[in-house]
């Protein structure tokens, strides 16, 4: 058994679970049947289970956060394509609260009948014979009772279960710094570094990066450097192009182009690698804007708040609510990343946006694909732009003509002297 698993289970106890089921996050956690403590042994959370339905939860519990990362991601595709048809399965975590970098991932697993769970059963023994880095429980509901057990596979252990309070912050904050959202041209250098044996495109956009010493902090550049912000389909092309045009100004897109024929590789990968690509973009933006900006103004498509704000909000899946509350360490620019003069955020009703995202008629990101579909998600998004500390940000009304947007635009720069 790992290393890594022994210390989960060292803290199994102290643990809490979260279990996304039907759109509402329910935790939990170990009744401690010595002392008998505990709360009321009503539990919701297994409240909508199937009668008969038999419950089983993996953690992924292997080391290193790249591998433990890229195992949870394709374990989902796993469980797609082997469990039985009616089986269903939740996203699930376990935490210690409180307690940074304490979260582990998983799956909560639900077969409604025998067979399905026999399958089930089977299916998970095989893979722990094949030492994949899980933990398994099985959940038994006590006859007559409002008891439920967990049965640890791995050790055999058992132990009452019962509710548990919703956590203070969500659970996915614990683990945010440097793993969803990376806060230094370093801590995102050091995770391309660790997955280049695994993926050999991480060599080529290791290449790519500036060194160490450009990453110093340079003197006040002499031109203004104004950022575009905003979902997709909100304007920022069509304004950074008509700034650009107006301002006689240098336009720059973060990701960099660069780094496009790599993007599509990684934005197949686990957040963790996702994230640390697309912030080592703002970097290498960085090196692009500095070049430039003792020649002329620089607008810059997309930046660091595009890479934060989609990180944290796809990593807390909650509502709007979840989010990290506002002025959090989470949303601090990092301090090895040049910040610009001032970021436009361009908001937009969603119809609106719909409609113009049709026009265009380009495909759109999996993750747009994801805003549309989950309008909580896209709130998530939105708000999360609008917390992120550092520069200047100005929201921007889109929805008036691309003139009136230009224009509205130019008379902000120069009323607040960007120029
Ligand atoms: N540029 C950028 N996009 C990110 C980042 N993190 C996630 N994304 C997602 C947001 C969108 O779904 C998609 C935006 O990618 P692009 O900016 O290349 O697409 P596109 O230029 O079509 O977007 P736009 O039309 O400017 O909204 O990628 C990031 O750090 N930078
Ligand atoms: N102010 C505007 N009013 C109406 N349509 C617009 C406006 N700005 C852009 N569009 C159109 O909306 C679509 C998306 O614009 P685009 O600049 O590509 O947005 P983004 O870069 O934010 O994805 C394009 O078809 C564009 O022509």
């Amino acid at each position: 058994m790992s290393r890594r698993t022994m210390a989960l289970l060292s803290q199994w106890t102290s643990r809490v679970f979260s279990v996304d089921m039907d759109g509402e996050t329910v935790y939990f956690k170990i009744h401690d049947t010595q002392t008998g403590k505990g709360g009321k042994e009503v539990l919701r959370m297994f409240g909508n289970i199937q009668k008969g339905a038999s419950c089983y939860s993996l953690l992924v519990s292997s080391g290193e956060k790249i591998h433990s990362a890229r195992f949870h991601w394709k374990l989902k595709d796993k469980l797609s394509t082997a469990l039985p048809p009616q089986c269903r399965f939740s996203p699930m975590c376990s935490f210690l609260p409180g307690v940074r970098d304490s979260l582990v991932h998983g799956y909560f697993l639900q077969a409604p009948s025998s067979d399905s769970s026999a399958t089930t059963e089977r299916l998970l023994r095989q893979w722990l014979r094949l030492d994949d880095p899980l933990l398994v429980c099985s959940y038994l509901h006590e006859e007559n009772t409002p008891r439920w057990i967990q049965h640890l596979w791995n050790t055999e252990q058992n132990h009452g279960i019962v509710p548990s309070e919703a956590p203070e912050s969500h659970p996915a904050t614990l683990n945010l710094i440097n793993s969803d959202v990376f806060y230094s041209f370093q801590a995102a250098r050091d995770v391309l570094q660790k997955c280049a044996d695994i993926i050999p495109e991480a060599a080529s956009v290791l290449e790519l990066l500036p060194c160490d010493g450009d990453m110093e902090a340079r003197s006040k550049p002499d031109f203004p450097i104004i950022v575009l912000e905003g979902l997709d389909a909100t304007g920022k092309t069509t304004l950074t192009e008509s700034l650009r045009d107006a301002l006689g100004a240098t336009l720059l897109r973060s990701p960099p182009p660069c780094l496009s024929p790599w993007r599509a590789r990684f934005d197949q990968e686990p957040p963790i690698l996702r994230r640390a690509f697309y912030a080592l973009g703002n970097y290498i933006t960085a090196q692009q804007i500095y070049s430039q900006t003792s020649k002329t103004p620089v607008i810059i498509d997309r930046f660091w708040h595009s890479t934060a704000a989609y990180a944290i909000a796809t990593a807390v899946n909650g509502p709007v609510c979840d989010l990290p509350a506002e002025g959090s360490e989470l949303y601090r620019w990092p301090s090895d990343l040049l910040q610009p003069s001032v970021v436009f955020l361009l908001t937009l009703d969603p119809e609106e946006r719909k409609r113009r995202l049709k026009d265009r008629g380009q495909g759109e990101t999996k993750e747009e694909h994801e805003l549309d579909l989950n309008q909580v998600f896209r709130l998530r998004v939105e708000e999360a732009y609008k917390r992120i500390s550092g520069p200047t940000c100005i929201s921007v009304d889109a929805s008036s003509s691309a003139e009136q947007v230009l224009r509205q635009v130019l008379l902000l720069i120069k009323a607040k002297r960007y120029l």
